[in-house]
């Protein structure tokens, strides 16, 4: 019989408990593994082990497709109503609701997120998005089109069936929403891998989809290791998509499984350098809270992390100035994420902070000045000070690597026509924001930047309503939006002949 574990907050900011069942969610109830191993959960502001869940295998993958290929060819799919399904995605929604401080609080505990943020943005965006799709779930639909006289020729947008997800950690529960939620909406299975560090709201999500009313099977939750479980889904025969948030190393591997299996269709969300570009009329106030919001923002842990200031020469000192001011203030509020004074957290475990303070040495070695920061913050847990970095180049490690971590590297320019080039000079795609008061500037810019998302005058607050993705190695597919549909139905043309022959 798989456990439960409870965890007493007696915080600032949250009193109360919280139970979670510890084991793999498949079919409708918890199970042990089939091999029954566990993984510790660590709480990143202690550095100290919270409690141990389960961590599936291969095995449980297998079994977790069972129930979610039998969920739905009887249940779900199309047996039951959009309509129906917007409804349980609603209640779903208003449960989660209830239970917005809880969700919060395993946030903040399991991944180092600043209570109140969590709270807003990462339980309440996960609300909305769930919302978003309830309202879609019935209005999933094809078209006729016109062919000949003797031809009557439609359309229909049809759910592929069972889905892999794979979700991250620097997001458990806004990834989670943004997976389930179109998923569900247009009448797919799931079979859903959350990452085996940061797995409580996952586990706790799936007493609220019992409590909603999903039949059993319409989504398992199997926690693991990203080279079992998340393997096993992206090579599993019988899984006819797979959506995957992570980094381009394993992005690749999954594309890869798909090859070498059933061809499944694979959406990718993956790393990102995107550029900030800081022109010199930008309205200088708001840039800088931006630029500070665009890296370090849930501890720089963000894929779409304004992470390479390019800043014009004519407002180049006053912005550094500025930025290094609100740096600063953050460093005095990095600290215990429950803390009501705390801005800024712990990065999310002890290989995330050592990949990171490993990236500060490679920029102190390779010839770039530490203006801010570039140490550890006090002696437990995986805090980092807010860190810039001025004097930097194009060469360097820091400018065109993926940091995932609480670094900003500055870099000066004169040109409209440069700053695309260089912005432009990366493998990645994902985002990029401009400051300009400006706004024809702001707009052809944005559009000469290669990437998928571009901000101008605000930076990497994602809409539910307007897609998500990546150009070049950020990514394949969309997110959110009314795009994420399309990628979670396969068309199917019918041709009905209506003529005498
Ligand atoms: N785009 C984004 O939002 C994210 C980007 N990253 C980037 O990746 C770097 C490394 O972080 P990691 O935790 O190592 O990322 P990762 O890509 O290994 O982890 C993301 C998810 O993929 C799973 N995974 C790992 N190997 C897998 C495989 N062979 N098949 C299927 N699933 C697999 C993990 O268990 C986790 O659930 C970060 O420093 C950051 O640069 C990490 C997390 C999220
Ligand atoms: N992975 C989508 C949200 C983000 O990391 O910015």
């Amino acid at each position: 019989m798989p456990g439960t574990y409870t965890h007493k907050f007696d915080t600032p900011a949250y009193k109360g408990e919280v139970t979670i069942n510890t084991g793999l969610f498949i079919g409708g109830k918890w199970v042990d593994p089939v091999e029954g191993g566990t993984i510790d959960v660590v709480n990143p502001a202690t550095g100290k082990v919270i409690t141990a869940v389960s961590v599936g295998t291969k095995q449980d993958v297998d079994l977790a497709v069972d129930a979610a290929k039998k969920a739905y060819k009887t249940t779900w799919g199309l047996h039951c109503p959009g309509a129906q399904r917007g409804r349980l995605l609603n209640k779903l929604a208003d449960l989660l609701e209830q239970h917005l401080d809880e969700f919060a609080a395993l946030e903040a505990l399991d991944v180092g997120k600043v209570f109140v943020k969590a709270r807003v943005s990462d339980i309440g965006g996960t609300i909305a998005t769930l919302r978003y799709y309830a309202g879609w779930a019935d209005k999933v639909q094809g078209k006729t089109i016109e062919t000949r006289e003797t031809k009557f020729a439609y359309t229909r947008h049809e759910p592929y069936g069972v889905v892999g997800q794979i979700v991250p950690w620097n997001f458990p529960m806004a990834m989670m929403g943004w997976k389930i939620g179109p998923a569900l909406a247009t009448g797919n299975t799931i079979v859903l891998k959350p990452s085996e560090i940061t797995p409580l709201t996952a586990l706790k999500l799936s007493e609220l989809i019992i409590e909603a009313g999903f039949p059993p099977g319409v989504v398992n939750i199997v926690n693991g290791y990203g080279h079992t479980v998340g393997q096993a889904i992206t090579e599993h025969p019988l899984i006819e998509k797979v959506a995957f948030t992570g980094s381009t190393l394993v992005g690749r591997k999954v594309l890869k499984a798909s090859a070498e299996s059933n061809l499944k269709v694979v959406t990718l969300e993956l790393g990102g350098k995107s550029p900030t570009v800081i022109f010199d009329d930008a309205a200088l106030d708001q840039t800088v809270n931006w630029a500070a919001f665009g890296i370090f923002f849930n501890m720089g842990q963000a894929c779409t992390a304004g992470s390479r200031i390019f800043v014009q020469e004519g407002i180049y000192d006053a912005f550094l100035e500025k930025f290094t001011v609100v740096a600063k203030g953050l460093t005095q509020k990095t600290g215990d994420p429950f803390s009501p004074d705390t801005e800024h957290g712990p990065q999310v475990s002890q290989i995330q902070f050592d990949r990171v303070m490993g990236y500060i040495d490679e920029g102190k070695n390779g010839g770039a000045k530490v203006h801010l920061g570039g140490e550890r913050h006090g002696n437990e847990g995986f805090f980092i000070q807010p860190t810039i970095f001025t004097d930097c180049n194009l060469d360097m490690k820091i400018t065109h690597e993926e940091i995932f971590g609480p670094v900003a590297t500055i870099i000066k320019f004169k040109t409209e026509e440069e700053v695309i080039e260089m912005a432009n000079n990366t493998t990645y795609g994902l985002a990029c924001n401009v400051f300009t008061q400006n706004i024809s500037r702001g707009i052809r810019v944005a559009h000469a930047l290669e990437a998928g998302s571009a901000w101008v005058n605000n930076a990497q607050v994602p809409e539910v309503g307007v897609p998500f993705g990546g150009y070049k190695q950020s990514g394949i597919g969309r997110e959110l939006g009314e795009y994420a549909l399309d990628t979670y139905t396969q068309v199917k043309a019918v041709h009905i002949n209506i003529g005498p022959n």
